[in-house]
């Protein structure tokens, strides 16, 4: 492991201290007024997709102290020990290899001394063969009926991935053969599923890294006793469940056959891992060329990310546009607006993505942290968000930096829509940037008096100067989606070098499992409990009385 220089220890640090105070007293609009030429100078293009950074509060001093702020944290490094197959993830002593599962190259990436290519591409190739069978209708269940349904059974990386996968690129999904995903551990996710669902023509997938996730397994044997009462015979189970996980001995156990199991390895994150056999669901769903699409666009920006100079190298630029925000700005959270209803799920799966990797205070030497670390990520579709929360991001207390994500190509060229789409898109960063003076406000209320132009002009003022990225891409196909994708892993990797912390394991998920453990034989009882504090007592006691 290289040791990181944590970034508020470098020099380039200091200068961006000093230089903060005064390119923070500059307006968006006076960069723009000072050089027309923002744009060309502030983005960078890969392909189908272009980032614009130009609407952000950044000179290109700025940038190159950016840039030396992450060759002082040993990017460069701690990049190449990630492609090489170094156990980065140091607290579970484990490769981070998801650029390894779509390594479109093939060439060797080995973890202790064995080239995990061969592995990578025979499960690729087993993938292949079972989406063909299942979307041709070869597959067959224990009627001898095609399978019509899907169902995704897991949480988190399991299930994150796939749905905004599926739900992204819904234009490529096969008539006649829909897709489900059960989550939740709450009865009615799983419930309200199997009402819509034929037990003759349904194949559900399990899938778990660990194969202990207690909701993905309640929710595996409901679905597995739903099946039997219908079907009647354990040796019907085998042509309508398969597992997807690194668990071959828990697969066995719940009763699906080791045939029927799609493995992949522990140096794959789970919020990392849609590129594995967790993707079998969308490789069902959009048809395994299209997944190799997927795999194929991740690997162009894997690529990009690996050999560009940092100044041009948009996860690097974006990573670092989040920490000027983060550690120079105290912004808190970080908005992800995709301008695209099939990219509904996208910023809920970088709610993961992010908010698990970065989502901690204790770095690499053990020690709490003495600055912000990962921002809260969230974000809904434009134009919806404009309806909703548009009015904090203009107006409000806090700075709230927006990503805005948009095709040029509607999937749907229906009449007026896309064009209306996009004027909103290109809109809303534009007025966040310049807003509205106080004497653009007066001349729209000319003709009233003075005394209600006093009283109504104040709430009508734009301040602007809110940061954006606009990310605008030709067209949302699978290549490009695994570009965007991969650009965000990888903006999440860089600041988890510069935050020198560990970004790849989540140990903060686990005290609540284990008191959920302990709290769920408790209820089991009608009796009274006193074992916790008085609130959990409370409404535990609660409960059991209103059940
Ligand atoms: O795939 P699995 O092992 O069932 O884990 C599901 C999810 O649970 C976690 O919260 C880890 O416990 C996520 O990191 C993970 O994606």
């Amino acid at each position: 492991m290289l040791p990181t220089t944590p970034f508020d220890q470098t020099t380039a640090y200091k200068k961006l201290k000093a230089h903060h105070k005064t390119i923070a007293k500059k307006h968006l609009r006076e960069l723009f007024a000072e050089d027309p030429d923002r744009f060309r100078k502030f983005n960078i293009r890969l392909g189908d997709l272009i980032l614009d950074y130009s609407k952000n509060r950044i000179s290109t001093r700025t940038r190159t102290y950016l840039v030396q702020l992450a060759e002082e944290c040993g990017l460069a490094g701690a990049i190449e020990q990630m492609f090489s197959g170094a156990k980065i993830n140091a607290t579970e002593n484990r490769a981070v290899l998801h650029v390894a599962l779509r390594n479109r190259s093939n060439v060797p990436i080995e973890v202790d001394g064995k080239d995990v290519m061969p592995d990578v591409n025979e499960v690729l190739e087993k993938m292949k063969v079972f989406s063909g069978k299942v979307r041709s209708g070869e597959w067959k269940g224990y009627s001898g009926k095609a399978i019509t349904d899907l169902v995704n059974i897991g949480i988190g990386g399991s299930d994150l991935g796939p749905v905004m996968v599926t739900e992204a690129l819904k234009a490529y999904g096969k008539k006649g053969l829909n897709l489900h995903f059960v989550s939740n551990v709450d009865g009615t996710h799983i419930a309200e599923t199997l009402k819509v669902l034929d037990p003759e023509t349904t194949l559900f997938m399990v899938a778990s890294k660990t194969f202990t996730t207690q909701e993905t397994m309640a929710n595996a044997h409901s679905a597995r006793a739903w099946f039997l009462e219908k079907a009647g015979d354990e040796a019907h189970v085998k042509k309508h469940f398969v597992a997807i996980s690194t668990n071959r001995e828990q697969v066995e156990k719940f009763g699906i056959d080791p045939e029927n199991m799609f493995g992949f390895w522990d140096w794959v994150g789970g919020r990392y891992s849609l590129w594995s056999a967790i993707g079998l669901s969308i490789a069902c769903g959009i048809g395994f060329q299209n997944f190799e699409q997927l795999l194929a666009g991740a690997h162009d920006m894997d690529n990009h990310f690996r050999t560009t100079k940092f100044e041009r190298n948009m996860p690097v630029i974006l990573a670092l546009l989040g920490i000027w925000y983060n550690n120079f700005f105290g912004a808190e959270s970080h908005a992800i607006l995709p301008y695209d209803q099939y990219l509904h799920r996208f910023a809920a799966y970088f709610q993961q993505g992010d908010m698990e990797s970065n989502g901690k205070y204790v770095g690499r030497d053990g020690q709490p942290v003495s600055y912000q670390t990962g921002p809260i990520i969230w974000g809904e579709p434009g134009t919806n968000g404009q309806h909703a929360f548009y009015q904090l991001i203009h107006q409000g207390t806090k700075l709230i930096p927006c990503d805005f994500i948009a095709p040029a190509i509607s999937h749907n060229p229906l009449g007026e829509h896309h064009k209306m789409l996009l004027s909103n898109f290109f809109a809303q960063t534009e007025a966040l940037m310049n807003g509205k003076t106080r004497e653009e406000v007066e001349a729209e209320l000319a003709g009233k008096s003075r005394e209600e132009i006093d009283a109504l002009a104040p709430f009508k003022v734009f301040e602007g100067n809110r940061p954006t990225n606009s990310i605008l891409v030709k067209k949302i196909t699978p290549r490009v989606l695994g570009s965007l994708i991969a650009l965000y892993e990888h903006k999440i990797f860089v600041q988890g070098v510069l935050w020198n912390i560990f970004s790849f394991d989540q140990w903060g998920v686990e005290l609540g499992k284990q008191l959920a453990n302990k709290i769920y034989p408790e209820l089991q009882n009608d009796w009274p409990i006193s074992e916790h504090d008085s609130s959990t007592n409370g409404l535990i006691n609660q409960y059991k009385r209103w059940r």
